[in-house]
């Protein structure tokens, strides 16, 4: 028995073969074709550890370390990612999932939910990773969203009764029923693009603010997402600022990243980086972060977005769109290098460079796929009331 889907030429495939609740489902020749038909061509296989064991000709899963060599011998038969869930792991507090790309290994950790309602829980993961990669995620960001989902809905769920059985199935249906305020179901939300503030301490200097005091009147004005941008701040100073500016960014619920500096990133334990094309490769900040930090990359090509991709980027940020004068010896790429890039990415996108009150508009008209918003410097920081400029250029973009 199957989950399936087929989505951007993507096939998750969750191995039914041994259900929550201990039965098992299927005989050696549905094994057989698995083994060889099906593993070979799918993006992303998602065992639990008994399945996990199944697959392997019954080799027993007793430990994170058992799932990690699990995860790689399940890889070497053929599908491109795979998911070994660890929630029957004996003895374990949390529920720890191991994602092996191929190259990379994840333990994505959360609390175990003690709950009966946990009936067909992995259908459901593997179904809401295949709609996350639909959606234009890459595949360690679908995981995650799915993990989380899951987490939310068995929590949510945790006292229902739903049904007769011993073990019920959860409420799929929670984020219509709760504020989703209380319960963050997405750690990356491509919507949080539309408005991206990006600071400029030169710019800054110029006006006399300070970069919190920046950040927070973008943040009252409509900004969806912030990146600090501090090219020529000292690490500490940079670091102290970062805290301060996390706390304004959190208390509006909106996340802020890094450009380019991963440890500062770290150490004030920010939403995630944005690195260019000759900073730390993402791949690198991928395993720097882990997998629950966002991450940016700039791309001016269709090969550098696929890349991006790859590497397990959240989103890309694409311009020069129109010349600007913030970023010295940077290409322009226009409207139709933008819409090129957009319509070659599976991640969402933000469009960058010169944009501003006169243009934003003309830049999301172009209705490109996954284009999500502006990302702006000088139109909100190179003014004399940001706070202004800010609400004028949402309603804009809105
Ligand atoms: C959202 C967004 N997009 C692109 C960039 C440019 O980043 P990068 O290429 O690393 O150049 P610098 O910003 O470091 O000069 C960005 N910062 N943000
Ligand atoms: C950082 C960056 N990356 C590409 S263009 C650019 C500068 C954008 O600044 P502005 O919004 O002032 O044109």
């Amino acid at each position: 028995m199957l989950s399936s889907s087929w989505l951007k030429a993507a096939l998750v495939v969750d191995p039914v073969m041994i259900s929550t609740s201990g039965d098992v489902l299927v005989g050696p020749s549905v094994l057989a074709g698995f083994l060889e038909e099906l593993l070979p061509m799918t993006d992303i296989v998602t065992p639990n550890i008994k399945e996990a064991s199944v697959l392997l000709g019954g080799v027993p899963l007793k430990s994170v370390s058992d799932m990690r060599t699990a995860a790689k011998l399940i890889h070497d038969l053929g599908p491109r990612n795979v998911l070994v869930k660890g929630g029957d792991l004996p003895n374990s507090l949390d529920a720890i999932d191991v994602f092996f790309d191929g190259e990379e290994f994840y333990e994505l950790c959360s609390p175990r939910v003690n709950t009966r309602n946990s009936h067909g829980t992995g259908c459901t993961l593997a179904s809401c990773i295949a709609a996350e990669l639909a959606k234009g995620s890459s595949m360690l960001s679908a995981v995650k969203t799915a993990k989380h989902f899951i987490e939310a809905a068995l929590d949510y769920s945790r006292d229902m009764t739903i049904g007769n059985g011993a073990q019920g199935p959860f409420d799929h249906f929670l984020a219509l029923n709760i504020n989703q305020s209380s319960c963050r179901l997405n750690r990356f939300n491509p919507n949080d693009l539309l408005l991206y503030a990006v600071t400029d301490s030169a710019m800054n200097r110029k006006w006399g603010r300070s970069i919190a005091e920046a950040v927070k009147a973008a943040v009252e004005g409509g900004a969806t997402i912030v990146q600090l941008r501090e090219k020529d701040a000292e690490t500490r100073d940079f670091l102290e600022a970062a805290k301060v500016c996390l706390e304004i960014c959190h208390s509006y619920g909106v996340p802020l990243l890094i450009n380019d500096r991963i440890d500062v990133a770290l150490a004030c334990d920010a939403d995630g980086v944005h690195v260019g094309q000759s900073d730390m490769p993402a791949r690198l900040a991928r395993t720097l972060l882990g997998p629950e930090k966002i991450i940016g990359v700039s791309c001016k090509t269709p090969e550098q977005a696929h890349q991006a991709w790859i590497d397990g980027a959240d989103y890309i940020g694409c311009g020069g769109v129109y010349p600007t004068n913030t970023k010295a010896n940077n290409r322009t790429i226009g409207l139709e290098g933008l819409k090129e890039v957009c319509l070659a990415s599976t991640l969402p996108v933000v469009a960058i460079g010169g944009i501003g009150l006169s243009n934003a508009r003309e830049v999301m008209k172009l209705g490109a796929p996954n284009l999500n918003g502006v990302a702006v410097v000088s139109a909100l920081f190179d003014r004399e009331c940001i706070l202004t400029e800010t609400r004028n250029l949402h309603a804009l973009v809105s």
